[in-house]
C-alpha cells in the first residue's frame, strides 16, 4: 500500500539478474501507479529486456522481489500472467492467419467467455484502427500494422498492466507516432498500467515518469519535466570565426568549460538568456550564431551517467564487436 492507500501496479525490491559473471540488473527497485505509463530508458544491454522479463515471469530473477497487480512474479506465477499483456520485440502473430483469427485463438487460451469475445475483438481491433483489416492475413501487413495488432491481443485479455519492450523499434518515425497515440488513447479508455521500455529520448517524454537505466542500475527516476529541470542548466551552441579561441575566452574570462560538439562550441550555464547578450560584450571573438536549448532528456541523459545515449550505444556495440572477433 502507498500514501494513497492503493497498491502499486508494480513493486520491485533489490530484484536481481545474473548470467555467470554478469550481472545485468544489480539490485533495482521501483514502484509503478496504477494507471501510470512508466518507462524504462536506457541504451542496448543496460537491462532493460531481462527486467521486463522477469516481471512477466519469464525470466527468473537470481535476488529481490516484484509484485505486478499484487501478485508475486515467482511464487504466483499464474495469477500475475493472468492480469497481464505483453508486446515484445520479436513478432509472435500467426502470418498466415487473418487479424481476427490471431485475436481469437489468442482469446481461447486465456479463456475468454464467448459471448464477450466476439465484441472484445472488434474493440481492440477499433483502438488500433485495424478493424476494417480484420478478414486479410498478417502476411499482408506492413511492420506497423503488425505492432498495432500485437497492441490488440495484448490488451484482449483487458490486463492489469500491458508491458511493451522496445513497442516502436525499426518503425518509421510517422508509424512510432501513430503507435504513441494508441497507446496515450489506451490510458483514457481502459484501466490499465503500461510499462515500457525504450531507448529513444523523444519516446520517453510520453511516459508519465522514467526510471534511467544504465549497466544494470537505475540511476534517476522521476517525471520527464522534473529530471529536465533537475539539470538546472541550459545548453548554449554558438558558432564562431575561430573556436579555439572561443573556448579559451569562455574558460578565461567566463570561468565556463567549453567543447566542441555537433560543429559547434557547446557549453552550459545556469540561465542562457542572461548569458548571452554578455557574451556579445565580453567574448572578444566574433559570433555568427548562437542556439540557446533548455535541457532535454539527453542532457539528463548525461548528467547522469556522463555519456550521451548514443556514445553507450556505439559502445556497447564496439564491444559486441570485439567479443564477436575472439
Ligand atoms: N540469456 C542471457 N544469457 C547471457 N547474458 C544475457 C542474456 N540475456 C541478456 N544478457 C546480457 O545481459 C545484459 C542486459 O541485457 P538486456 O537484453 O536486458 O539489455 P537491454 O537494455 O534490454 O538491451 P536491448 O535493448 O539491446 O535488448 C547484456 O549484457 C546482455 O548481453
Amino acid at each position: 500500500m502507498n500514501a494513497t492507500g492503493e497498491s502499486p501496479a508494480i513493486a520491485v525490491e533489490g530484484l536481481a539478474k545474473r548470467y555467470g559473471d554478469l550481472m545485468a540488473v544489480k539490485g533495482i527497485g521501483f514502484e509503478v501507479r496504477r494507471g501510470e505509463v512508466f518507462g524504462f530508458l536506457g541504451p542496448n544491454g543496460a537491462g532493460k529486456t531481462t527486467t521486463i522479463g522477469m516481471l512477466c515471469t519469464l525470466v527468473r530473477p537470481s535476488g529481490g522481489a516484484a509484485y505486478v497487480a499484487g501478485h508475486d512474479i515467482v511464487g504466483e506465477r499464474d495469477e500475475v500472467r493472468r492480469n497481464i499483456g505483453l508486446v515484445f520485440q520479436d513478432p509472435t502473430l500467426d502470418a498466415y492467419l487473418t487479424a481476427e483469427q490471431n485475436l481469437r485463438f489468442h482469446g481461447e487460451l486465456y479463456g475468454l467467455p464467448r459471448e464477450a469475445m466476439n465484441e472484445r475483438i472488434a474493440q481492440v481491433l477499433r483502438m488500433v484502427d485495424l478493424a476494417d483489416r480484420k478478414d486479410d492475413k498478417v502476411e499482408t501487413f506492413s511492420g506497423g500494422m503488425k505492432r498495432r495488432l500485437e497492441i490488440a491481443r495484448g490488451l484482449l485479455h483487458s490486463p492489469r498492466v500491458l508491458f511493451l519492450d522496445e513497442p516502436t523499434v525499426g518503425l518509421d518515425p510517422q508509424t512510432r507516432a501513430a503507435i504513441w497515440s494508441y497507446l496515450s488513447r489506451l490510458r483514457d479508455t481502459e484501466d490499465i498500467t503500461i510499462f515500457l521500455t525504450t531507448h529513444y529520448m523523444e519516446e520517453a517524454e510520453y511516459c508519465d515518469r522514467i526510471a534511467i537505466i544504465d549497466h544494470g542500475e537505475i540511476v534517476v527516476l522521476d517525471t520527464p519535466g522534473a529530471l529536465k529541470a533537475s539539470v538546472g542548466k541550459d545548453r548554449v551552441q554558438i558558432a564562431t570565426g575561430d573556436d579555439e579561441a572561443a573556448i579559451t575566452a569562455l574558460r578565461d574570462r567566463f570561468g565556463v568549460e567549453a567543447g566542441v560538439h555537433e560543429g559547434a562550441v557547446t557549453f552550459a550555464v545556469p540561465s542562457g538568456e542572461e548569458f548571452v547578450p554578455r557574451l556579445f560584450a565580453e567574448l572578444g571573438v566574433p559570433i555568427r550564431s548562437v542556439h540557446v536549448a533548455r535541457p532535454s532528456l539527453d542532457d539528463v541523459f548525461m548528467n547522469y551517467t556522463g555519456t550521451t545515449i548514443r556514445d553507450a550505444e556505439a559502445g556497447s556495440a564496439d564491444m559486441a564487436r570485439r567479443m564477436m572477433r575472439r
